[in-house]
């Protein structure tokens, strides 16, 4: 099968590197081209623009960073609507809000071309085993035509219906996400505090009714203040900023989302925004510890 990949970042490189591990023949594209060279040393080929992917793929699936990316690379010059037409199908596996996706959709569609929103759960490490989450929706036949793509990238495939769908989904799990990963940040932080040692913790923590893999992986680093990048904190802010546009829309109260978002901005006018979203812990570490007289 012969898939064309735009967007090399953490997770479109490590997606495409397995499309190409289990013989698909990809044509890979990235705004920073240079990007490109690792996919071709593994056996990728590499088109200048996505429109001329577009042109050479029945299939293209892109992976980029947020709504004005995945806008731009279909919309603008030398974008996917260039070369879309009928028989040819796009899977955007970027994680936007629906607006973003329906707007999308319906370029494609006007232009005879089949569209499918995908995002995914699982972040840098899922991504490289081939243990994504994927919440498709959209077109059932592209849907059924993909599979063999999201058998290799992913250990399991929903189909959620009308567009849109697939990108409620994975706002509403990342906002809980994001949500924990704060409630986390400031148990590690009161313990130390408390005179607890954190990596207790994490022990007890692990063999409770709350223990889960993002404890279980990042709270060894965190403790250390050691976040390299396997999901970046700008994107978990974006999200967070996308689901509680989606609670506005649905009249959905979120307090603890919306005090979430807040301490990831903050991460933000920190500098740390490229790092991973663990820290977040860095802000609460940063809040002033109170005078213990008072
Ligand atoms: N990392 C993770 O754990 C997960 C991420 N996601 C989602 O997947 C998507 C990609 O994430 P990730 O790989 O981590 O992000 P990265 O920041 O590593 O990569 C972003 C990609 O988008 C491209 N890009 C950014 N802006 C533009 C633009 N204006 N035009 C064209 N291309 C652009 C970048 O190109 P360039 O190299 O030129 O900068 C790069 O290829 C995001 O939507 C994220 O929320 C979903 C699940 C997990
Ligand atoms: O969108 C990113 C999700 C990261 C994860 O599921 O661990």
């Amino acid at each position: 099968m012969e898939v064309g990949f735009l967007g090399l970042g953490i997770m479109g490189k490590a997606m495409s590197m397995n499309l190409l591990r289990h013989g698909f023949k990809v044509t890979v594209w990235n705004r920073t081209l240079s990007k490109c060279d690792e996919l071709v040393e593994h056996g990728a080929s590499v088109a200048e623009t996505p429109a001329a992917v577009v042109k050479k793929c029945k299939y293209t699936i892109a992976m980029l960073s947020d709504p004005s990316a995945a806008l731009l690379v279909v919309f603008g010059k030398d974008g996917i609507l260039e070369q879309i037409c009928a028989g040819k199908g796009y899977v955007d596996m970027s994680t936007v809000d629906a607006d973003t996706s329906s707007k999308i959709n319906e370029a494609i569609t006007a232009k005879g071309g089949y569209f499918l929103e995908a995002p995914v759960s699982g972040s840098k490490k899922p991504a490289e085993d081939g243990q994504l989450v994927i919440l498709a929706a959209g077109e059932k036949a592209l849907y059924e035509e993909v599979i063999p793509a999201f058998n290799v990238m992913g250990k399991k495939s929903f189909y959620l219906g009308q567009v849109g769908n697939g990108a409620k989904m994975k706002l509403v799990v990342n906002m809980i996400m994001g949500s924990m990963i704060n409630a986390f940040s400031e148990g590690l932080v009161l313990a130390g505090r408390s005179g607890l040692d954190p990596s207790v913790l994490l022990d007890v923590l692990d063999l409770g009714g709350i223990a889960n893999p993002m404890f279980r992986m990042k709270g060894p680093t965190m403790i250390q203040g050691s976040h390299s990048p396997a999901f970046p904190l700008k994107h978990q802010q974006k999200d967070m900023r996308l689901a509680l546009a989606l609670g506005d829309e649905t009249a959905t109260s979120m307090p603890v989302a919306a005090a979430a978002n807040e301490a990831f901005k903050k991460a933000r006018s920190m500098g740390l925004g490229d790092l991973d979203f663990s820290a977040v812990y860095e802000t609460v570490k940063a809040l002033e510890q109170p005078s213990q007289k008072s």
